[in-house]
């Protein structure tokens, strides 16, 4: 576990007590009175057993009186990371339920976007939806923003300053009949993408990137989806939109890409399905679209708040794992209404619920597997697994510290617990009061130190 040559960096800071992650072998493994150090350029830099202080502290050049004890209720684990987030959603996020997607979208989604053309409703936006799910123990974000350019940079921007991990897309779509002032030309969302990241790349951000954001097949031309798939393969970009949602929108891909096989088709046809790719649902995706998913790297976003609220389908998990394609969490603002990751959780677990009393042969998901899914399954799902999703040496340090005992929180702790106990009641009963601390590449962002609080 520890390997001092691993890291050059001097040692910033070292936590003893009780550490949770998910590794692809194991979907929990815990580690009791164990030490963790992160270095300087917030690495971690150490795993080793607590009763080796003596010797890690040493070899790392830190002072043991310095190491940092975790309570008997507390415990660290990795981020959270939210693979599909409609930034601009968040202002109507809890309402707006009673309708069907398409219905929904033409009613209530088009008409709020539209307003991000204001620069000052953005700030004040996208200011309070970075600030809910860093608080939530979101370290991890993959935003959807809205067409307008300049609004979708400022949220790259607001990510950045408050430290959180993020992928930012400016939303294309050059076709929508039913808001005609929310759409643009096709050179238009051609030109405008590029000016996106051109500028977004230029700001050299070290957390922030972005993507290219078809809506779905149903708001873009064959001509700009075979414009974005070019822009994302000449710029190695992440490519990220929303897939055989509800069953209307796929029998309206069909009438209008007839000649595609499936959805998913359509968007491998324009190059569009990579190793760098996320769609958002899949819910009515057949085993021979997920051999695809699985055959290009392309994965899925889990969004099971948004699929009950919309009464948009049930995804099987369990179908898409055995597929072997790669799925991440996400909360889908404000189709979701939820921005809380810890909600997607267990609304992961409820549709996997729902599908064993439909088939007592389904196999339900364990809470461990769930946690997996919200940590590791998003870095892996958004390609960043290199960099974060679970604690080994070496990764950045994005980490909660957790209190499931937090004074005035929503746990009442009757008896001692285990670890396993208790990750398991954080998940499952805990919010933000149980979160004290934040870290994304080593640095605390929750508390709030910097910039200032609204
Ligand atoms: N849930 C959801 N699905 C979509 N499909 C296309 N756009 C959207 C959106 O904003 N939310
Ligand atoms: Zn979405």
């Amino acid at each position: 576990m520890a390997n001092p040559d691993k890291s050059s960096a001097a040692i910033a800071y070292v936590y003893r007590g009780t550490f949770v992650h998910s590794t692809q072998q194991t979907a929990l493994q815990v580690q009791e009175d164990a030490l963790l150090g992160v270095d300087t350029e917030g690495k971690i830099a150490f795993i080793g057993e607590g009763k080796k202080l003596e010797a890690l502290s040493q070899v790392f050049q830190f002072s043991p009186s310095e190491v940092t004890q975790l309570t008997e209720h507390e415990f660290l684990m990795p981020g959270l990371v939210d693979t599909h987030i409609h930034a601009c959603q968040y202002s109507y996020a809890g309402t707006a339920l009673d309708l069907p997607l398409l219905q929904w979208l033409n009613t209530y989604t088009f008409p709020v976007e539209s307003r991000f053309k204001d620069l000052e409703f953005a700030r004040r936006v996208y200011t309070h939806v970075v600030k809910r799910t860093l608080t939530n123990g979101t370290t991890t974000a993959c935003y959807f923003a809205s067409i307008h350019t300049d609004a979708t940079l400022l949220l790259g921007q607001i990510a950045n300053d408050f430290g959180q991990r993020a992928l930012v897309g400016k939303v294309c779509m050059d076709r929508n009949d039913s808001v005609k002032h929310y759409r643009e030309s096709i050179q238009e969302s051609h030109d405008e993408t590029c000016r996106f990241i051109k500028e977004f790349l230029d700001k050299k951000y070290p957390l922030a990137k972005p993507v290219v954001t078809p809506r779905f097949a149903l708001s873009c031309s064959r001509e700009l989806l075979e414009q974005l798939g070019k822009i994302a393969k000449n710029n190695n970009l992440h490519i990220q939109s929303h897939i055989s949602e509800n069953k209307e929108e796929i029998q309206l891909v069909k009438e209008l890409f007839p000649e595609s096989e499936s959805y998913t088709d359509v968007y491998h046809k324009y190059n569009l399905l990579t190793d760098k790719t996320v769609m958002a649902h899949g819910c009515h995706l057949s085993d021979k679209e997920l051999a695809v998913f699985k055959e290009t790297g392309a994965s899925l976003s889990h969004c099971p708040n948004s699929n009950f609220s919309l009464c948009s389908g049930v995804l099987n998990v369990r179908n898409v794992l055995k597929h072997k394609v790669k799925l991440g969490l996400g909360t889908d603002v404000a189709g979701g209404y939820s921005s809380s990751m810890l909600d997607a959780v267990r609304r992961t677990l409820d549709a996997s619920k729902i599908l064993t009393i439909q088939d007592p042969k389904h196999e339900t998901l364990s809470f461990e597997e769930v946690f997996r899914l919200a940590t590791l399954g998003g870095s892996q799902a958004l390609s960043l697994d290199d960099q974060t999703g679970n604690f080994e040496v070496g990764k950045d340090f994005d980490a909660l510290r957790v209190n499931v005992a937090a004074p005035g929180g929503p746990i009442d702790l009757i008896h001692s617990e285990g670890p396993k106990t208790l990750l398991e009641k954080f998940l499952n009963l805990g919010d933000d009061r149980n979160i004290v601390e934040v870290f994304v590449a080593g640095k605390k962002v929750v508390p709030f130190t910097e910039p200032k609080a609204e």
